[in-house]
């Protein structure tokens, strides 16, 4: 799925409305139904009573969706109070047609200055239709204080389109509704997938409103988003004359004293995810745990007992990929390894964790080895350590596209909505996951899904970015089975066999 600029919306609603037939004022009455049936999915009741509505309208469109909302609820029999908020003197035509038709049957309050704003009861649910994605500059006045008095309420907040305040695609400032839900029409913005933005976003959904799908395919775009169609694309069922040598051979060089745990855990997310043949080379003293742990695995061992020194011969291209660093631990002859392995291998590979902690303090030596396509998969800290400090999430994806760019690899830099950059300078940004995921050992199980992924002869994109949707999924799974709270990385393991099961179900009727 795209993700689009806020420009491109703008363009992408006049040519629907060019294109499809439908009029502006029309268009706005299906965005105003498409939230509105949210909201009754939702339903909003408490103790059996439906809660108080407000809602607070700008006098753009976004104003005029909230004035057609409020109609649309006052119809479903919720109590409404509405509050135009007048920081302007000019309105657009669609806000007034919906206006009109609204003050027939219901008051509208009218507020210029802070005290007509109504004062909002902390069970009420409040509607943000101040502003959407024709906002061009900070929150200031009138609006502004309706603003400040919507966040003070401790009422359940729900932005229309995008929280008033927000900037679709680049950095905001001033005052910003926090929102606890966001409805966003058609596609996601940039904005809703990034950290810091979080607090105002809340939990976030795109719904429909049919605009044109020719606009939307032919737009050009560097930001993605990987939903369930996306990964769904990219998911190869298999055929019945398969047999385990159709699926590849995996390495995967992992563990350390105190942390051949995380080498299970690498190895169990590659075995899962399919790879035909995994072999796992590890320090002596791993030997025991691993074989125990899983006696599927093939295990290659170190010719030291706590760290990692040497890896096994890759000439004959025996291994269809090769996945190096969970657990592995910074020693000096752990670094020698793996520049002579950056040396020696010619594939794409997966590199995580102290991995990529070694490549980031030894840059010069080592990046230019890398090979090309490789996948990084750093979480936000090892990838401070790769590139520097950003101060900003913008400045941050800016740093990662170009990262990318220069060295010809993917970095999956993982998170809430982990973005998996490509040497292209796009974007693919994730829809799975949950944060009961940010706990020991869920960043291993990534590298060996990835991995198992990648020896099946996926490409390295498609490895990439199927590997974070399943993982994503199966933790979803399961935390709506156990929790977020308790959730282990090995649950996640656990869920993987029906993650993949909903792709093959899916491929299976299609
Ligand atoms: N036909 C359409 O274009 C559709 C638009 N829709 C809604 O329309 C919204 C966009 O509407 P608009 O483009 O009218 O813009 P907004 O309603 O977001 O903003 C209204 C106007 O306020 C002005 N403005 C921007 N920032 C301001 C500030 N800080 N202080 C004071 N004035 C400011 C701008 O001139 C802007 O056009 C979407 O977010 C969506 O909610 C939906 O109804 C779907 C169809
Ligand atoms: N809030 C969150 N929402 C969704 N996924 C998350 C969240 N926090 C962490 N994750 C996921 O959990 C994993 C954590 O990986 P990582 O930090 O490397 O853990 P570890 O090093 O302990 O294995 C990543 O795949 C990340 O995307
Ligand atoms: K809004």
């Amino acid at each position: 799925m795209k993700i689009l600029t806020a420009k491109q919306t703008k363009e992408l609603d006049a040519y629907t409305i060019e294109q499809d037939a439908i009029s502006s004022i029309n268009l706005m009455e299906r965005a105003s139904v498409a939230f509105t049936n949210w909201f009754l999915r939702k339903g909003f009741s408490q103790n059996n009573r439906k809660r108080p509505v407000f809602v607070f309208c700008g006098l753009g469109n976004n104003g005029g969706d909230g004035l057609a909302i409020a109609r649309l609820l006052l119809g479903n029999q919720y109590e409404v109070t509405t509050c135009v908020v007048r920081y302007a003197e000019t309105t657009s035509a669609d806000f007034d047609q919906n206006y009109e038709r609204l003050k027939k049957k219901h008051p509208i309050i009218e507020a210029t200055e802070e005290t007509h704003l109504p004062d909002i009861p902390a069970n009420a649910v409040v509607i943000d239709a101040l502003f959407g994605s024709g906002l061009n500059r900070t929150i200031e006045g009138i609006a502004a204080q309706a603003v400040k008095k919507m966040n003070r309420s401790g009422a359940t907040l729900i932005a229309v389109d995008i929280a008033s305040g927000l900037l679709p695609d680049s950095l905001s400032s001033g005052v910003i509704v926090r929102a606890n839900y966001t409805i966003s029409f058609e596609l996601p913005k940039l904005a809703l997938l990034l950290p810091h933005n979080d607090k105002f976003v809340g939990s976030w959904e795109a719904v429909s409103i049919g605009l044109n799908q020719t606009f939307i395919d032919d737009a050009p775009t560097s930001n993605y988003y990987v939903n369930t169609a996306f990964a769904q694309k990219i998911f190869k069922p298999r055929s019945k004359f398969s047999h385990k040598g159709s699926f590849g051979h995996a390495l995967m060089i992992a563990g350390s004293e105190g942390k051949m745990g995380a080498a299970v855990m690498a190895v169990h997310g590659g075995l899962r995810a399919g790879a035909g043949l995994l072999t796992v080379h590890l320090p002596t003293r791993g030997y025991n745990v691993l074989q125990t742990a899983l006696p599927e695995a093939m295990v290659s061992l170190d010719a030291h007992a706590q760290y990692v020194s040497n890896f096994p011969s890759i000439d004959d291209k025996k291994y269809s990929a090769i996945g190096i660093g969970p657990g592995l631990g910074k020693h000096s002859n752990t670094l020698r390894c793996l520049t002579k392995l950056l040396e020696k291998a010619q594939q794409p590979m997966v590199i995580d964790a102290d991995a990529i902690n070694l490549i980031a303090e030894n840059q010069d030596k080592l990046l230019t080895n890398v090979p090309e396509y490789s996948i990084f998969t750093p979480h936000p800290k090892e990838f401070e350590r790769l590139v520097g400090r950003t101060s900003t999430d913008y400045a941050r994806l800016r740093t990662l596209k170009a990262f990318c760019q220069k060295h010809r690899v993917y970095v999956l830099l993982k998170g809430a909505h982990s973005a998996l950059a490509t040497p292209k300078g796009e974007v693919y940004f994730n829809s799975t996951g949950n944060p009961g995921m940010a706990t020991a050992g869920t960043g291993d199980v990534l590298t060996g899904i990835i991995t198992g992924l990648l020896s099946q002869r996926y490409t390295p994109f498609e490895a990439a970015a199927l590997g974070m949707y399943v993982h994503g999924l199966a933790g979803d799974f399961a935390a709506k089975a156990e929790g977020q709270y308790s959730l282990m990385a090995s649950d996640i393991i656990n869920y993987m066999g029906i993650a993949f099961k909903t792709l093959e179900n899916n491929a299976n009727h299609e």
